[in-house]
């Protein structure tokens, strides 16, 4: 260990205290490299702290969502009752899991992981005098960085300080970029263009004066040993090492630990993590064939040769790509680091794509701050909502009598884990179809989903509601029926492309065991099905499934693919298919009705010009004709 000149005395007493948050690994870490070269700098010890908040694992009225006062809010915002736990057992099952696994790396590193059960600025106010705490600062969410202030005020009082990190949660470092941190572009492409990627869409090519993305930092070796403190909460070695006890001491009741404990769980920890990585860079080494991609909610990015540049295909599968998401979650692996480690890739530009995506979820929280948190939105989007708690419970427990919605619930409740279309379609229909208030299902998602995280949960879920920009689609409805009727047929449209993807229905029949025998035409439309026909496959509504909250629905199955006409709006004579239609509606912001709407313009205007011509070629014979008679001189 280097020792400090004699001369240099330590600024203060106490300890150096890593607090580890999310970011529970050891490579990459530069808050931990920066605490360990404190510690050794000025001869402290280094204490390395993980603290459970409770806060952030009950029902607490705590945080955002509720601000009390109303101090900083907009005056016609609502409150909302936080129904769902913050952190559901299996997720805070992860969580310990991980923290045993960072705990076991800095004990084999010379250090010890204290964990406690507490909110950290109790828990840290316990500290010696003069105390030197670091932690990785967590800027995309409001509720965590008043935790900061609350540790900082409560170090201040016995002559401690607080280093907030920047860390390497996101990719870049805040010093490296072009504008301010709040004031990032917020649109993927600028955002994309500012930073020095030429056309991320398209190539992960950058600028030779691109915006550095640094390289991953070593993990240090050697720890100084941590000094022997006493603190509120301790979390006993013996109850931390059995998930069972562990989740009753985090206020678990008996049955959400048992609940938790027979669903299965990816392997927890920083190798488990870059163990993944490494095996799903091995097996996608080579780009396979992919299955025809599903455009329809998504930007395109052209498809060549059957399958998509960008693997937006992909990102339709039901499982996921790189299903890593619930590691950054929690810290296990950076981003710069996969991106660096794919970088060899011949899927690189994807996961560029995709990390650039978080990048802009993360730069967008921190703009907007608790104004992501808002029912109408950072974009202020007044709106009819519904509060209709029996809607919700159907939605949360896959019974809206929706298969592809219900499919999709249950995956979530069952694994905390679903596939980013799944979680764009089962989203618009509680916004959209079902009306309710979108931070209900925001909320849930938090609860659920093991790779929660605030701004890419939060703010994918403005945008899926429409709320995040003021100039969005869905204003001025009087009601939500009115919004659900203007929606309805791009929902329809989604549940279309779902079938054209899985006709056999087979993900449904994966969750929904009561449409297991119900056969592949009607597996997606059950409402469709005679009353003989659902009483023989065991499958009556309103018995054995429920009837379609919001439905029925009228999925497509028409040659939309095959048929093509000129757009209206288009004088370059090029023809597109009725699907390209809607998706051009929907990348202006209008709703699919209006792409059906030119569609059956297009036609009209194709049969009138039809008939011009008729009309044109019946003239033109009758001259030939009367030319004819003339030269035979009849
Ligand atoms: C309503 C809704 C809520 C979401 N909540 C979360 C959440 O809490 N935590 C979370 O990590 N992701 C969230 N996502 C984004 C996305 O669904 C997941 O990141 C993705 O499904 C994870 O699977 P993967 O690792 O296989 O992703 P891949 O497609 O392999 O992408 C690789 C990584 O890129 C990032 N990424 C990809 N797509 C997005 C995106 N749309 N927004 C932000 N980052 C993205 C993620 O970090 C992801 O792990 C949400 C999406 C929606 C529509």
């Amino acid at each position: 260990m280097a020792l400090a000149p004699a001369w240099k005395k330590p600024r203060v007493a106490g300890p150096v205290v890593w607090w580890l948050r999310n970011d529970l690994r050891l490579e990459d870490n530069p808050v931990a490299r920066a605490a360990v070269a404190e510690a050794l700098t000025d001869q402290r010890p280094l204490l390395p702290i993980f603290i459970f908040d409770p806060r952030f694992l009950d029902r607490s009225p705590y945080g955002r969502v509720t601000d009390p006062d109303f101090k900083k809010s907009i005056s016609t915002r609502k409150p909302v009752d936080f129904g769902s736990r913050k952190t559901n057992a299996l997720r805070a099952r992860f969580w310990l899991q991980c923290v045993r696994c960072i705990s076991n790396a800095l004990s084999a590193s010379g250090s010890r992981l204290l964990v406690c059960h507490g909110k950290p600025e109790e828990v840290l106010a316990s500290l010696p005098t003069g105390s030197l705490v670091l932690c990785q600062s967590e800027p995309v969410s409001p509720e965590q960085t008043d935790v900061e202030d609350g540790v900082a005020a409560a170090l201040a009082d016995k002559h401690g300080e607080i280093w907030r990190k920047w860390g390497a949660m996101s990719l870049y470092h805040r010093k490296d970029l072009p504008f301010r941190v709040g004031e990032a572009p917020g649109n993927y492409t600028e955002l994309a263009l500012t930073l020095g990627w030429e056309d991320l869409w398209r190539s992960p090519g950058r600028t030779p004066g691109a915006t550095p993305i640094r390289s991953p930092v070593a993990a240090p070796q050697r720890l100084p040993q941590a000094p022997d403190v006493e603190l509120p909460g301790i979390m006993p070695a013996a109850v931390l090492a059995d998930d069972r006890e562990a989740l009753k001491m985090l206020g678990y009741s008996p049955e959400e630990v048992e609940e938790a404990m027979v669903q299965k769980l990816p392997a927890g920890g920083e190798v488990a993590a870059r163990d993944w990585l490494e095996k799903w860079l091995r097996e996608e080494g080579e780009p396979k064939d992919l299955v025809e991609p599903v455009l329809w909610d998504l930007p395109t990015g052209g498809v060549t040769k059957g399958h998509d540049a960008l693997q937006w295909a992909n990102l339709a599968r039901p499982d996921g790509w790189l299903r890593v998401s619930h590691y950054m979650a929690v810290g296990c692996i950076s981003a710069r680091e996969i991106l660096a480690r794919a970088e060899e890739s011949p899927n690189y530009n994807g996961v560029a794509h995709r990390l650039l995506w978080r990048e802009l979820h993360r730069f967008n929280a921190i703009r907007w701050g608790r104004r992501l948190f808002w029912l109408q939105g950072p974009g202020r989007v007044e709106r009819p909502w519904s509060w209709d708690t029996a809607a919700v419970e159907a939605w949360k427990a896959g019974r809206t009598g929706v298969p592809y919605v219900d499919a999709c619930m249950r995956e979530l409740q069952q694994t905390g884990w679903l596939a980013y279309k799944g979680r764009k379609t089962v989203g618009f229909y509680f916004v959209f179809i079902l009306g309710l208030d979108w931070r209900i299902g925001a909320f849930h998602f938090e609860e659920v989903l093991l790779d929660y995280d605030v701004a890419m949960n939060y703010g994918n879920w403005v945008v899926v509601a429409e709320v995040d920009k003021s100039n969005r689609g869905a204003h001025g409805f009087k009601s939500v029926e009115d919004l659900a009727a203007w929606k309805k047929e791009e929902f329809e449209w989604k549940l279309s492309a779902e079938k054209k993807n899985d006709a056999a229905g087979e993900y449904l029949r994966r969750w929904l065991p009561e449409l297991s025998k119900v056969d592949a035409a009607h597996i997606h439309e059950p409402w469709k099905m005679s009353a003989e026909l659902a009483s023989r496959c065991g499958c009556e509504l309103g018995r054995d499934y429920p009837h379609p909250l919001g439905g029925p629905f009228n999925l497509r199955e028409e040659n939309e693919d095959t048929e093509r006409r000129m757009h209206p709006n288009d004088s370059s004579g090029a023809l597109y298919t009725y699907k390209q239609f809607v998706d051009f509606a929907l990348s202006k912001g209008y709703p699919a009705s209006f792409g059906k709407k030119c569609w059956e313009q297009a036609q009209l205007s194709s049969s009138c010009s039809l008939q011009e011509q008729v009309t044109q070629l019946q003239g033109q014979l009758e001259a030939a004709e009367q030319q004819l008679r003339t030269l035979r001189g009849t």
